[in-house]
C-alpha cells in the first residue's frame, strides 16, 4: 500500500542538447521502489499556472524511448509529448512500468511469442501474465503531491483517464496523440484499438 506522496527533489535538467529546460522531480513515500519521475515543463508562452497542464503518464520502454525500436509507437510518442508539453505547458509522468507492467524480460519473451503469431496480448497471458499489468493509483498520487487536481491527459488510452478519475483526478480533455504507425508497429496498434479501445485513426 502506498501512502501520501510528497516531493523529494526538483532539478533543472536541459534536455534535447540544452534546447528544452525540464524539471526532473523525485518523491517520497512509494514504497514499491520503482523511483517513478515527475518532469515539469514551464510552456512557451502562457504560463503554465495560469491554465489547465497537459499531462501524459508515460510507461516506460526502454527499447522503444531509448533505441527507438519501430516495434511499438513509445519513441515517437515520447517525443510528441516533449515537444507539446514544452510548448504548452505541463508534466510527464515517466512511470517506471515497462512492458505494461511486466518488465524488460518478460517483454523480450512476448516480443518472442509474438514473432511466432501471437498478438501484444495473447502473448501476455501465454506467460501467465497480466495483458496490462498497469496501476495508475500511482501517477494519480504524483499529481496531488504536485497540487494538480485538473489535467488535460494527452493519450489514446481510455483506461489511462478512467483510473485518474477513479483516483480523484479531473481529467478535464483528452488530447490525442499522433498515431505513429510504420511497417513493424500497425498490428500491434491495431490489436489496442481492438482489444482496449484505443482512439486510434489509421489512414
Ligand atoms: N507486454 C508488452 N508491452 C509492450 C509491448 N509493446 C509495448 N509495450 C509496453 O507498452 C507500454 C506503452 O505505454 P504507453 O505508450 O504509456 O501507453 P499506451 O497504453 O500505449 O497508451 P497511450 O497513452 O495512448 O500511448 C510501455 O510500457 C511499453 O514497454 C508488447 O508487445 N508487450
Ligand atoms: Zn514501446
Amino acid at each position: 500500500m502506498m501512502s501520501d506522496l510528497t516531493i523529494k527533489r526538483r532539478v533543472m535538467i536541459p534536455v534535447r542538447a540544452g534546447d528544452v529546460m525540464a524539471e526532473f522531480i523525485s518523491f517520497n513515500g512509494d514504497d514499491s521502489g520503482k523511483e517513478h519521475i515527475g518532469i515539469f515543463f514551464e510552456g512557451q508562452n502562457t504560463p503554465a499556472e495560469s491554465k489547465v497542464p497537459l499531462v501524459r503518464l508515460h510507461s516506460e520502454c526502454l527499447t522503444g524511448d531509448v533505441f527507438g525500436s519501430g516495434r511499438c509507437d513509445c519513441g515517437e510518442q515520447l517525443d510528441e509529448a516533449i515537444d507539446r508539453i514544452n510548448e504548452e505547458g505541463g508534466y510527464i509522468l515517466y512511470l517506471r512500468q515497462e512492458g505494461r507492467g511486466i518488465g524488460l524480460y518478460a517483454k523480450l519473451e512476448a516480443y518472442a511469442l509474438q514473432d511466432r503469431g501471437y498478438d501484444t496480448y495473447q502473448a501476455n497471458e501465454m506467460l501467465h501474465l497480466p495483458d496490462d499489468g498497469r496501476d495508475f493509483g500511482v501517477a494519480a498520487e504524483m499529481l496531488k503531491a504536485l497540487e494538480v487536481k485538473e489535467v488535460r491527459l494527452l493519450t489514446n488510452n481510455p483506461d489511462k483517464a478512467q483510473q485518474l478519475v477513479e483516483h480523484g483526478i479531473d481529467v478535464v480533455e483528452l488530447v490525442p496523440t499522433k498515431v505513429h504507425v510504420n511497417q513493424h508497429n500497425r498490428s500491434y496498434l491495431e490489436t489496442k484499438a481492438k482489444r482496449k479501445q484505443h482512439t486510434l485513426k489509421f489512414d
